[in-house]
């Protein structure tokens, strides 16, 4: 039986169904991100699992337990927040104890578990420090020691990282999967970001306007999208029709494709596939060309090894294509 299991789940504000028929299951230890374009329901669902947010319909079973009307306190869920939510008037120290003061334990004990989480998220040397003295990275590290303090059975995380620069986020998404893992913490993770959904999680729910459209181990959403909405969502697909796919291939194919700018190798010798670059962009490690292939505009990375390997604008190129690693779209 999974950890958490999410069935039937249903919210209408008024008359306005926000889902309906949402069923999602995690295991222990398991890191599922829930990813999808702003305004699909991510976070309410997730305020919904918190009992933050009342549900219109279904059930939440959590450890074994059914939590769907229990209150929030009651869950054994620690949810951490976008913008933080620390307590302003409270030292970073302060502020990771509350949970444990609220429960009324040993000030020894507090004191050795709001130090090993200290420890835990690298801030030992700003536990006496207040919230505007300390950078937005190392906020949301208290509010992650606040929420993993509390032993929680359940961590929910609604895009924690959204505030914080590229690299502070880059650096902070690691630390939440080690530490995640470390503690074998089931934890939801809410993301429109598909770079950071494929790098942190087990698995990918994808959402769309209320409806899961697919849920699988995120290297399978990345490698196989099964169908156009997953393949335009995640990574840089090329998707073809299928009446371009059949002039592309010169064969008969009778799905619209979706190809990875990464399997596409272009070369100088003539191809069974052959184009013009139109354009050359450096991306750092990779270089992006747009190639023309019978009037279709392909997207290709080639890996950055050296400037003599560019193609230049107006060049023509053999262009390979391995059908084996094109995903057929439904
Ligand atoms: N309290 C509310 N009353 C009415 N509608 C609401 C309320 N809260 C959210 N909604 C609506 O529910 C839908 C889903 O919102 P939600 O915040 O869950 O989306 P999201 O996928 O998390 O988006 P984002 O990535 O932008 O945060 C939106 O259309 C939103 O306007």
């Amino acid at each position: 039986m999974s950890f958490l299991s999410v069935n039937q789940l249903e919210k209408s504000y008024d008359k306005q169904t926000i889902f309906a028929g949402i069923n999602f299951q995690a295991d222990k230890g398991e890191l599922v991100t829930l990813l999808g374009p702003s305004g699909c329901g991510k976070s309410t669902l997730l305020r919904c699992i918190a009992g933050l947010t009342e549900i219109s319909g279904g059930k939440i079973v959590l450890n074994q337990k059914e939590i769907t009307h229990m209150p929030p306190q009651k869950r054994n869920i620690a949810m951490v927040f976008q913008n933080y939510a620390l307590f302003p008037n409270m030292t970073a120290f302060e502020n990771i104890a509350f949970g444990l003061k609220m429960r009324q334990l040993d000030k020894k004990i507090i004191h050795q578990k709001v130090t090993h989480m200290l420890e835990l998220v690298e801030l030992t040397d700003f536990a006496q420090r207040y919230p505007h003295q300390l950078s937005g990275g190392q906020c949301q590290r208290v509010a992650l020691a606040r929420a993993l303090v509390v032993e929680p059975d359940l961590l929910l995380l609604d895009e924690p990282l959204s505030a914080l620069d590229a690299k502070i986020r880059k650096h902070l998404r690691e630390q939440i999967r080690h530490i995640q893992q470390q503690l074998k913490l089931t934890t939801i993770f809410v993301t429109h970001d598909q770079e950071e959904a494929l790098s942190l999680s087990d698995r990918i729910v994808l959402m769309d306007k209320g409806e899961i459209v697919q849920n699988t181990k995120a290297i399978e959403l990345y490698l196989a999208p099964k169908n156009q909405f997953v393949a335009g969502f995640i990574g840089h697909y090329n998707i073809l029709t299928q009446e371009q796919a059949n002039r592309l291939f010169a064969e008969t194919i009778t799905t619209s494709l979706a190809i990875r700018p990464e399997i596409i190798s272009l070369s100088r010798l003539p191809q069974a596939i052959n184009g013009t670059v139109i354009s050359r962009h450096i991306l750092g490690n990779i270089v992006r060309y747009r190639v023309n292939c019978h009037d279709i505009l392909l997207v290709v990375d080639c890996l950055n090894i050296s400037e003599a390997d560019y193609f230049h604008e107006g060049e023509r190129v053999g262009v390979s294509i391995p059908l084996s690693l094109v995903q057929s779209l439904a």
